[in-house]
Order: C-alpha cells, then sequence, then structure tokens
C-alpha cells in the first residue's frame, strides 16, 4: 500500500499526478484545528505532510503520530516547531536555491522602486496629475554606485550582491555570522559589523531567517544609526524589524524611505499607517512569486517529499542530523 500524504496546498496537475504515483494523496484546505478535526483519520494516518506557510506545531504533531516527513514550499521554515520536529525524528524539507534568484531580482525591484519613487509618481501619472513639465517634487534619488549594505549574506544575499556589483557598480557591505569569502572575492564585499553597516550604507537590505536571535533585530536604535539619507529594505521576514520603530523612522525622517516584502504581520493590515506613508513601497510577500518560480518550488517540494519518505534526505533537508 501507498504511504499517505496530506496536501495542503494546491499543485499544478502534472505535479499532482507525480505526488499521487507514489502516495495516497489527500488533499486539505488548510491546517487549521477545525480542518484537522473533520479529516481526523486522514490526518492520523500520514506520513508525509506538503504545503506551504501553514503552522506546524506540536498540537499538529499530535494528531499525526504517523508522520515522517514534512516538505515546505518555501525557504523559510519559522513557521515549524524544528525541535518538536527533531524530538520525533520527522524530516523538514524545503526549497533553497530554486527561488534565489528570483528573490534577489524581487529585492533590486524594491531598491529601485523605492529610491525612484517608480510607484508613487505612477500613480500620480494615473491619477491625471502629470499636467506640465515635472519639477524636483517628483525626482527621486540614485541608486547606481551608492553603498548598499546586505544584512544575511546567505543564498539571496550573494545574489543581490551580484547584482548590485556588476549590474549597478555599487560598493557592497555585509554582515552574518560568518565571512563569506565567495563574496569578497566575486563582488569586493566588505564584511563588517552591523552598526558599520547601518552607518556606512545607503540601502540597508535584509535577507534574514526569522529566529530567536534576528526577532527584532533591527529597532529603534539600529534605525538611529542610519543614514537619514538610507532607504531600508525588508525581504527575509516581518518579525527581523520592529514595525512600530520603523514607522517611526519613516515618519520623523530618520531614514528616506522603505521597500518593504515582509511585515510582522500579513496580510498587512489596511489600516497600517505604512500603507499611507508615500515613501514606502510595500509589497504582498511577493518575493519568490513568478509563474516558473513557484512551479520550480512546488516541483522541487514534491520531489523532496519523495526522497525523504524514501529515507534520502543528503539534499534540501533542514535536520538531517535528527533523522539518524
Ligand atoms: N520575501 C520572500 O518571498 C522570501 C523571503 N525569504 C527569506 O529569506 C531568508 C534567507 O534565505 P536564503 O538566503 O536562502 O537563506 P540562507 O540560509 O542561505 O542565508 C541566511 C543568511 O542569514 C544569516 N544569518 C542568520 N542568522 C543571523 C544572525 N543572527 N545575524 C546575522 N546573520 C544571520 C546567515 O549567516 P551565516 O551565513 O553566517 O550563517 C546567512 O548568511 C529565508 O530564511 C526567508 O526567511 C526567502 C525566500 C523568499
Ligand atoms: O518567503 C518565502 C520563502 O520561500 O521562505
Amino acid at each position: 500500500m501507498k504511504p499517505s500524504v496530506i496536501l495542503y496546498k494546491a499543485l499544478p496537475d502534472n505535479l499532482y499526478q507525480k505526488l499521487e504515483e507514489h502516495f495516497a494523496v489527500i488533499q486539505v484546505a488548510n491546517l487549521k484545528p477545525e480542518t484537522v478535526e473533520q479529516h481526523a483519520e486522514a490526518f492520523a494516518n500520514a506520513q508525509g505532510l506538503l504545503g506551504s506557510s501553514e503552522t506546524v506545531d506540536t498540537a499538529l504533531l499530535e494528531k499525526m503520530p504517523k508522520l515522517r516527513a514534512t516538505s515546505t514550499i518555501s525557504v523559510g521554515y519559522d513557521n515549524f516547531d524544528v525541535d518538536a520536529l527533531n524530538a520525533r525524528k520527522i524530516a523538514l524539507m524545503h526549497t533553497p536555491t530554486v527561488l534565489t534568484e528570483t528573490v534577489a531580482d524581487t529585492m533590486m525591484a524594491l531598491v529601485l522602486s523605492s529610491a525612484r519613487r517608480i510607484v508613487e509618481v505612477a500613480e500620480r501619472v494615473k491619477a491625471g496629475e502629470w499636467t506640465k513639465g515635472i519639477g524636483p517634487d517628483w525626482f527621486g534619488i540614485d541608486v547606481h554606485h551608492k553603498t548598499l549594505g546586505i544584512v544575511g549574506m546567505g543564498r539571496i544575499g550573494l545574489a543581490l550582491a551580484q547584482r548590485a556589483h556588476f549590474g549597478f557598480g555599487m560598493p557592497v557591505l555585509y554582515n552574518a555570522r560568518r565571512h563569506h569569502p565567495e563574496a569578497e572575492e566575486r563582488f569586493n564585499a566588505r564584511y563588517c559589523d552591523l552598526d558599520t553597516l547601518l552607518q556606512e550604507a545607503d540601502f540597508v537590505c535584509l535577507v534574514l531567517p526569522l529566529t530567536d536571535e534576528t526577532h527584532h533585530l533591527i529597532g529603534a536604535e539600529q534605525f538611529a544609526k542610519m543614514k537619514n539619507s538610507a532607504v531600508f529594505i525588508n525581504a527575509g521576514r516581518g518579525p527581523v524589524v520592529d514595525e512600530q520603530a520603523l514607522i517611526e523612522a519613516l515618519k520623523t525622517g530618520q531614514i528616506h524611505a522603505a521597500g518593504l516584502d515582509v511585515f510582522e504581520q500579513e496580510p498587512l493590515d489596511k489600516d497600517s499607517p505604512l500603507l499611507s506613508l508615500p515613501n514606502v513601497v510595500a509589497l504582498p510577500h511577493i518575493g519568490s512569486a513568478t509563474h516558473e518560480t513557484r512551479y520550480n518550488m512546488a516541483a522541487c517540494a514534491v520531489d523532496n517529499l519523495i526522497d525523504a519518505l524514501n529515507g534520502k534526505v543528503d539534499k534540501n533537508c533542514v535536520n538531517p542530523q535528527a533523522i539518524g
């Protein structure tokens, strides 16, 4: 008999069929307690779990005593209780690499649109305000040859550094837990401590995972260290930034502008002050959201689940050491 798996995200037909060739698939809408209750037997028997964004915690794991592998259609996995998975020797698979270039493109789009006020001035054109030659109140600031600071020099940070260095002639500063010789050799990136990066960068770009260490890593104290002309970009996770402090920094002119793909609470509340600030570009967490990349992520996640339930965790596994 094929092992059964719970699927909590829609898949393209061909990927769904591939999953069905290997497993008995039970598709559900989400992982909310009422859904789990409604499909209690399916959850109790499932050996695999595939989807994205929903919380996978001890309460859910208790309902899934046979679970052996989880596969998330994302690179970030802060919505998983990894300790609880480790304690049960459940594999956690994710989708690094396939989305790296697309997310770096999104970050560069945030850099450009925040600096050049692309969204704001395009809205003004649509509103019929372009009635004569434009003046300085429509101008932005230069991107090329300014200093770009990257906090989190992982896969995506490296791809952003490549764009900034070769595409825009930008000196690159970076901070991470360790030095990255590849970034230094290929993109002339300079390692610095966080304070130095905040003080020197014209563009401060965050692409960090959310962990206990990174939660609210950037708050009032850090914004106070940035240049008044600094543009702040966050495409990692919202709670890495104290959003109230960010709003204050933008309102008071402590920093110049922000480009944000992620927020403390998603979807962003329609009454968030961020939405009424003209110097904010707010995106709905679209870092990897292209047809090609989302397909590749789903395909990777399907393959990951097949691999993991066959005991193969040498690639794309977050916790191979816990599986034993
Ligand atoms: N907006 C979106 O749609 C997307 C958002 N993301 C987010 O981006 C994150 C990064 O992805 P990716 O580049 O693939 O991940 P990587 O694991 O390759 O890189 C993470 C980087 O963060 C650094 N880091 C971790 N903790 C700290 C810390 N406490 N202080 C300083 N640096 C730290 C790591 O440092 P070191 O190298 O020293 O270990 C590493 O350089 C994901 O975890 C996800 O949250 C990802 C994809 C899409
Ligand atoms: O936020 C997206 C991810 O893949 O992580």
